[in-house]
């Protein structure tokens, strides 16, 4: 099994995530706490009660886990490829493989990765959501002190299926998100690049950028989802499940809540999965 794209997928992933985790911090409050009227009172009230760190919290944990994820949804991607198609990374551009293939491993790279990303995932969102700003004296402390601290309390609190609360709801987001996004990766590589030659950079930038946006688009539903199952119970109402908070969310605020962050979804997407494509390839080529 070829191991440089698991590499080449986690350097990229690290990349790209240290770029877009801002967005990201904005994007998880804005879709878990009404305190907040859009993108830019929610950067405002970050950046003045929390200071630039604020955007940066919880951030240790997906860096260390991005070697674990990225590489998984990366290597497990082109390692089914391999399988369908008989053909290495260098050989698809001589022979592509179908879409339906593209499809289908990136699917299988997406419902993997899902469950590697749930438990860094949930303690991602619980930091974000945590508006105390670090070290102001005589305050309420923060329920959890870090990463570390977070994830012994979920174990001690919940067990270790604590650990994977929402994981239901992100291998549904990113199942058949991920293959979307290879799909439509190759497809805006395929629409400017001739034949049997490699994209240039500039494609593969922009074809990377939108193949994030196009995926966010899509997934934007079931994170919002996720996202409030992750902090069901911490100041927010229990759900019996996905289907009863999706209702009670619909009942309650309207239709729009499956939306709630799609625009700063999609600005970080641009940037994150540019870089991430650009350096994957870039690393690939170099190994090749
Ligand atoms: C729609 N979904 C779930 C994705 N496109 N996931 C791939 C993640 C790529 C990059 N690390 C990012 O966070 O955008």
């Amino acid at each position: 099994m070829p191991v440089e794209e698991f590499v080449a997928g986690w350097i990229s992933g690290a990349l790209g995530l240290v770029l877009g985790h801002p967005f990201d911090t904005v994007k998880v409050r804005l879709q878990t706490q009404n305190t907040y009227r859009g993108i830019i009172d929610c950067t405002v009230k970050t950046y003045r009660h929390e200071s630039i760190l604020g955007f940066f919290k919880g951030m240790s944990f997906p860096i260390a886990s991005i070697a674990v994820v990225n590489s998984v949804l990366f290597g497990v991607y082109s390692n089914t490829l391999l399988v369908l198609t008989a053909t290495s990374h260098h050989e698809r551009r001589l022979q592509p493989p179908s879409y339906t293939h593209v499809f289908v491993a990136g699917c299988t790279g997406g419902f993997l990765q899902a469950y590697c990303l749930a438990p860094f995932d949930l303690i991602k969102v619980r930091l974000q959501n945590q508006t105390e700003p670090r070290a102001r004296q005589g305050g309420p402390p923060p329920r959890y002190r870090g990463p570390v601290h977070c994830a012994a309390s979920i174990f001690q609190e919940e067990g270790p299926r604590g650990l994977f609360r929402g994981a239901w709801a992100l291998t549904l987001r990113d199942t058949p998100t991920l293959g979307i996004y290879f799909v439509s990766y190759e497809w805006l590589c395929r629409q400017v690049t001739p034949d049997g030659q490699n994209p240039s950079s500039t494609t593969v930038l922009v074809a990377g950028g939108f193949a994030g946006i196009t995926s966010w688009v899509t997934a934007t539903p079931l994170d919002v989802i996720k996202s409030r199952m992750q902090m069901a119970g911490l100041g927010q109402r229990e759900y019996q499940g996905l289907l009863d908070c999706m209702v009670s969310s619909a009942r309650q605020e309207g239709l729009g809540v499956f939306f709630r962050g799609l625009t700063i979804n999609s600005a970080r997407a641009f940037p994150v999965n540019a870089v991430t494509f650009l350096s994957y390839e870039y690393l690939l080529h170099l190994w090749g």
